[in-house]
């Protein structure tokens, strides 16, 4: 592993650099291959931090042009003067496809500080995501794309989130707010120029774009409608991104465009075409050339595949193919004729994407390693150097048990009164006796491969032998959903399921039921563990992505008997290891009371605020803006 580590002086004086207590910590720049540190700038925290990184690699280190030997480094920290030389940077390098630790302890840094200044640089911040909450979120996409840009924008950026008009004939009332910018542009792709509108709403510090088409005015989700995914979303998302890098020259939102100096946060493949098209299409004519895009990874295993004879319909000139361009497996292969030639849309983001950003720490190392890479692995490896997880956050405005509207009752992590009324509520609704000793186990979540609820299924006839109530709300898969219909009749007195999407009824068992199980095969971050500690609901969940990095194991006599940990988390991922650990966890539930309230009490008082993520975020355009685009 080689890495160059400089310690540099802009004046080419090899001085000494420093730090005091009183310096920010923060990562100043970077260069494709690593970080700079200004010296002044480092954090008295940092600094070990830096020496575990330094000494390992010593046998690696090289000497920079302008800087001095890594071994006057070391001294130079072991004798870490207190006077700061402004102009030191110390930079760090590593070889483009080494993930880059030093990176990773700087996003840490800022994820623990209680820095609530609004930010020194500010962007303007343009998301582009197929769905955003309250509008048209079916999942954590959504709450993730509600909330976060709200985030940035108190803290002084200029954002935008770019996202189609769905007209569903339930839902419509959620864009009354937004208003027809009478902007109308042409996009040309699919063989034609197809005319979209822009609608506008600014709420919450945000300009809320929304794209109007009418192959977005169907009934059914943003993705498929009973009969399975819609056949033209591909031309749909394709509009989508086309029509996100026109918005910010076009509108004049509040009497100003962005302009096209911007960053752009790309989420999953609905958006895959985003940088793509900067490259592509815009910096050719030298637009954009001051823009960054970021590609953020909310699930990999969505990835935008179509025939490769599909290119030509993206309006993306012929010899960007290559972008695109992907060859299954010969296994996937559907016949031997089939050659396997195909486009998909994120692994096109993968390679044109200034920074590469997932949902957890976790998760952005998952994607690297061929069980979480989905075939994209080797590709993301190579741009590991700039693959960054930051955890999501929890919209307290909407998740937060003391203001929920869509509770019979509030509760405060000093008084949880409102819990155990929460709870009868929810076994009145649900039809369950109404019983407050009885362990109430809830699940949430869609009914497919990812959130493993047929491994529940497995594990729902041992657990149903104890005096156990379990809730299920999700919906997909059928079969499942008319499994959960006959299990209510085996099960009569202990089992419930709520087959559809119902944001009041996932608050409401997220605050009624004990403990949340949540039996993911991968999951990127995961925000209802969030939800649960939030609402002293006990998560216990398959040790993997962000259930691993955010749920921390109960241990009843940590901390001289006080206990510590948040939830359980098991692995492997089999039935049983998840019963196992729901034993363990009804058990301290019945058992070990004052354990369990002081468990609930660490989960609820958890700061998760989207504030930290924001700060991340930050610092993460920064890096960014620093590199050349990285495709041009
Ligand atoms: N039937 C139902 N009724 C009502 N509400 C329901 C529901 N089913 C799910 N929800 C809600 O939808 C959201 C789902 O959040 P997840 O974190 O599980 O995201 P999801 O897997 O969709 O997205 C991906 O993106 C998010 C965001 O980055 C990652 O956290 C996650 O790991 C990744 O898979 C939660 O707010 C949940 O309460």
């Amino acid at each position: 592993m080689a890495a160059v580590v400089q310690l540099m002086s802009c004046c080419g004086r090899g001085v000494a650099f420093g730090a005091t207590t009183s310096y920010n910590g923060r990562v100043d720049a970077e260069t494709s291959s690593g970080l700079r540190i200004r010296s002044a700038s480092l954090k008295k925290s940092s600094i070990k931090p830096l020496v575990n990184l330094i000494a390992p690699r010593k046998s690696a280190l090289t000497p920079s042009r302008n800087g001095i030997w890594c071994s006057a480094i070391e001294s130079s920290i072991g004798a870490w003067p207190q006077t700061p030389a402004a102009e030191n940077t110390l930079t760090f390098s590593a070889n483009p496809g080494e993930r880059n630790e030093m990176q990773e302890q700087m996003l840490q840094d800022l994820a623990n500080s209680d820095e609530t200044k609004r930010a020194k640089t500010l962007f303007n911040i343009v998301f582009v995501s197929a769905e955003v909450a309250p509008y048209s979120k079916t999942g954590g996409l959504g709450d993730v794309c509600g909330s976060l840009p709200i985030a940035l924008a108190q803290r002084g950026h200029r954002v935008m989130v770019v996202s189609p008009r769905y007209m569903n004939g339930v839902t419509d009332h959620l864009f009354e707010g937004a208003f027809d910018c009478q902007c109308r542009i042409p996009i040309a792709c699919f063989g034609a120029s197809h005319e979209v509108a822009f609608f506008h709403e600014f709420r919450a510090g945000v300009d809320w774009v929304f794209v109007d088409h009418s192959s977005y005015h169907r009934q059914g989700t943003p993705y498929g409608d009973t009969r399975g995914t819609f056949g033209d979303n591909q031309f749909r998302f394709t509009l989508l991104c086309h029509a996100a890098c026109e918005a910010p020259l076009v509108l004049a939102l509040g009497g100003y465009t962005y302009g096209d100096k911007c960053v752009f946060v790309a989420n999953d493949w609905h958006a895959g075409l985003v940088p793509v098209l900067l490259a592509s299409k815009y910096r050719r004519h030298g637009v954009y050339v001051n823009s960054r895009c970021i590609l953020a990874i909310h699930n990999l295993a969505h990835q935008g595949v179509e025939p490769a004879t599909t290119y030509n319909n993206l309006g993306i000139p012929q010899e960007w193919y290559g972008a695109l361009e992907w060859v299954f497996p010969e296994w996937a292969r559907l016949h031997a004729l089939d050659k396997g030639e195909a486009v998909n849309h994120l692994k096109g983001a993968v390679v044109t994407a200034d920074r590469i950003l997932t949902v957890s720490q976790g998760y952005a190392w998952e994607i690297t390693t061929p069980e979480g890479g989905c075939g994209l692995d080797k590709l993301l490896g190579s741009r590991a150097a700039v693959i960054n997880g930051i955890t999501n956050g929890v919209d307290v405005d909407d998740w937060s048990p003391s203001t929920d509207r869509h509770l019979p009752a509030a509760y405060t992590p000093g008084d949880l009164a409102g819990k155990a009324e929460c709870k009868a509520a929810l076994q009145r609704e649900l039809g369950l006796p109404v019983r407050p000793e009885v362990p109430l186990i809830g699940f949430i979540g869609r009914l497919d491969y990812q959130k493993g609820p047929d491994i529940l299924q497995e594990g729902v006839p041992e657990l149903m032998t104890d005096d156990v109530q379990l809730v299920m709300l999700g919906s997909g898969d059928t079969e499942m959903e008319k499994w959960m219909k006959w299990a209510e009749t085996q099960y009569k007195e202990k089992f419930r399921g709520w087959v559809g999407f119902s944001v009041p009824v996932a608050h409401r068992i997220t605050a009624g039921c004990d403990i949340l199980i949540m039996p993911s095969r991968f999951e990127p971050c995961g925000l209802n563990q969030l939800y649960a500690m939030r609402y002293g609901t006990i998560p216990v969940a398959h040790a993997t992505g962000g259930l691993r990095d955010t749920i921390e194991n109960y241990n009843p006599d940590a901390n001289g008997g006080q206990g510590s940990g948040t939830g359980w988390t098991f692995s492997p991922l089999t039935k049983k290891a998840m019963v196992d650990s729901l034993w363990g966890a009804i058990f301290a539930y019945r058992n070990d009371k004052d354990g369990w309230a002081r468990m609930q009490m660490r989960g609820m008082e958890k700061d998760m605020s989207w504030t930290r993520s924001a700060l991340q975020y930050e610092q993460v355009f920064e890096w960014a803006l620093i590199d050349p685009p990285y495709a041009a």
